[in-house]
């Protein structure tokens, strides 16, 4: 046990232990208490009549009983002055003659039924298997273990033990099972105020950090659209896009260091894809970044948001990141000031700012409270960070897996090979520059059931987004039920966490094993469950906007990778998740060899 949580329960032992001793003490010997209780400094008669009269009946006041004993209290003893002497407060005729004591009893009743008796065998929740002794009474326990980074391992140790519903606090529940992920995040409960602390930029509200589902939603009918994957199949600005990271800034790099026999660490690399990809497509290629071609800027970009990911709200204001992106967002202001018809500066191909305009059209015509500049930056920076993080980690753990397995590597080649036309780097197009050459579709691509299947099993075991996604339940008049515990209050802090989910034996056999083919093999009547668990992205109204982006770019890379090299791993120590809410190898690294 925890040393603090079990001294908390050993003083709520002792609290318990002493007002049940007053409690009794009261009771029994209430007759023979001598009235020491009170000094008078009249004289020894009164102080004698008060003993009897406070001892038979003791809430009445001093007055009452001078009434019922005298007719009217002697003179010179309306101005009684008397010292309680446990409170050492002044008593007067008009004071209960022993109330302290009952205070003290009552009070203590009342405290131990509300704080201990209550939330251990009373409340609603007392159900629900506690993840700690001291969970039903104080939240310690779970914020010790937030702040030293373990909830995501100690929720999934919990549920290990307890089964799928456990209590981590006295006002909150994690839940790991289909009908629990069902009532919380396709009902109405509404996001943990958690969210507006570290997801909200420049102190103004965006998709991920509004709490309430109402203006989420009018904000999320803005760009649905054009995050939904038709339109992305077909956009030809994601075409081109996808061309121009792909064939004119990465593969020259992976091309110069498989040829040197040079090793790299590929998660900064895929981080810049995933930044160069997504800013591409919010500001267009004209205004979207270069950081492929910019790497050691990179680094300094990278280093900026380690720091940014850990500051308040607050603290994060007006910082590197946030005057970066408001940089980016000013851009397109200035150029729409712009005569634009001269051709974009080092850029070969100009795509539309299709984000950017989306939102920002779609809020000067639908304005609310918030300054548009604002909630447009707002929005956008998480997109960007969204964007480039979560892509980047899964490429790289999609590349640890394959590069321990050269067989596999090759069956996925085989299957890449026939696409029409191939992902091959330098172009076999004679004399054309490698970025014009032309690409498979990205529905033939998402077709391939083994590349999905390798996708898929990445995102299960090592899932970029691992933490609870906190929600709050509504207030009904009867309460909510949860996977068979009924009668939830509202206002409670419940959530479900991918990495719990996505080691359910009973769905995932062997759950520890990276195995693709379970995707593709899954037994009888087994993948509806598997896909109703598969997690990474959320679900319900707040589930994430880019899944459909983050799938697509994901594909086509590993896709290009492969069909040109063979990986190996030089370096991948620390490669072990970190389990912060994005997380990251620990080591922030794995560093391979490309085989052409
Ligand atoms: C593998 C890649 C990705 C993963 C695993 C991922 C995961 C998630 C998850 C789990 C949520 C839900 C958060 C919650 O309910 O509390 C979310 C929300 C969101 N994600 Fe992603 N994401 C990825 C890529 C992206 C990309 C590429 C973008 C943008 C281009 C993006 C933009 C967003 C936005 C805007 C939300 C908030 C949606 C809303 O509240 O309606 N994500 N993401």
């Amino acid at each position: 046990m925890d040393t603090l949580p079990g001294l908390l329960v050993f003083c709520a032992g002792f609290y318990v232990t002493i007002s049940i001793w007053l409690l009794l003490k009261s009771v029994f010997t209430a007759r023979q208490i001598p009235f020491t209780n009170l000094e008078i400094h009249t004289s020894r008669e009164v102080d004698d009549r008060i003993m009897i009269l406070e001892e038979s009946a003791p809430t009445k006041t001093l007055q009452d009983w001078w009434s019922c004993m005298h007719g009217k209290p002697p003179r010179g003893l309306e101005d009684l002055s008397l010292t309680c002497t446990i409170c050492l407060q002044p008593v007067t005729m008009n004071s209960p003659v022993h109330t302290l004591r009952f205070t003290i009893v009552i009070s203590s009743v009342g405290l131990i039924y509300k704080h201990l008796l209550y939330p251990y065998w009373f409340s609603p929740l007392a159900k629900v298997p506690n993840a700690h002794v001291s969970a039903p009474i104080s939240t310690t326990w779970i914020e010790r273990q937030r702040t030293a980074g373990k909830e995501v391992l100690t929720i999934y140790a919990a549920h290990q033990k307890h089964g799928p519903v456990v209590r981590l606090g006295p006002n909150e529940l994690s839940v790991n099972s289909i009908t629990g992920l069902k009532t919380i995040y396709t009902g109405a409960f509404e996001k943990h105020s958690w969210y507006s602390d570290f997801f909200v930029n420049f102190h103004v509200d965006n998709l991920v950090g509004m709490a309430h589902n109402q203006p989420h939603a009018r904000q999320k009918r803005m760009l649905s659209q054009i995050y939904s994957k038709s339109f992305l199949h077909e956009s030809s600005d994601v075409r081109e896009i996808s061309r121009l990271v792909l064939f004119r800034r990465l593969f020259p790099i992976i091309h110069r260091t498989a040829t040197n026999g040079d090793a790299i660490n590929v998660l900064p690399l895929f981080q810049a894809v995933g930044m160069d990809f997504v800013s591409a497509y919010l500001f267009g290629t004209k205004h979207g970044t270069t950081y492929l071609d910019q790497l050691p800027e990179w680094s300094i970009w990278l280093e900026e948001y380690e720091r940014f990911k850990y500051l308040s709200r607050q603290d994060r204001r007006g910082g590197f990141i946030e005057t970066w992106c408001l940089a980016l967002c000013r851009k397109m202001q200035d150029d729409e000031d712009e005569d634009d018809n001269h051709p974009p500066n080092d850029i070969p191909v100009h795509t539309k700012a299709v984000v950017y305009d989306q939102l920002y059209t779609s809020l000067k015509k639908m304005p609310d409270d918030r300054p548009i500049d604002l909630a447009v930056a707002s929005e956008l920076l998480d997109h960007l960070v969204a964007g480039h993080e979560t892509t980047g980690v899964t490429v790289t753990y999609i590349m640890f897996e394959l590069s321990k397995q050269p067989d596999l590597q090759d069956q996925l080649r085989r299957v890449l090979l026939p696409l029409t036309p191939k992902l091959e780097y330098p172009s076999t197009m004679d004399g054309a520059e490698p970025f014009l050459a032309p690409m498979p579709s990205p529905a033939e691509i998402d077709a391939l059931p083994l590349l999905d299947a390798i996708v898929r099993e990445t995102l299960r075991l090592h899932v970029p987004t691992p933490a609870p996604l906190p929600r709050v339940t509504p207030n009904h008049p009867s309460g909510t039920t949860i996977d068979g515990f009924d009668h939830i209050p509202g206002g409670v802090r419940v959530s479900s966490s991918a990495y719990t989910l996505h080691r359910i034996p009973d769905v995932y056999p062997e759950p520890l094993e990276w195995r693709p083919e379970r995707w593709l093999n899954p037994g009888p009547g087994k993948i509806q469950d598997m896909r109703r668990i598969f997690w990474p992205f959320g679900s319900g109204g707040r589930m994430c906007l880019g899944s459909n982006f983050a799938l697509q770019e994901i594909k086509l890379v590993v896709a290009a990778i492969y069909t040109n090299y063979a990986t190996s791993i030089v370096d991948d120590e620390g490669i072990e998740q970190d389990h912060a809410f994005i997380s990251l190898p620990k080591g922030r690294k794995l560093v391979l060899n490309f085989h052409p």
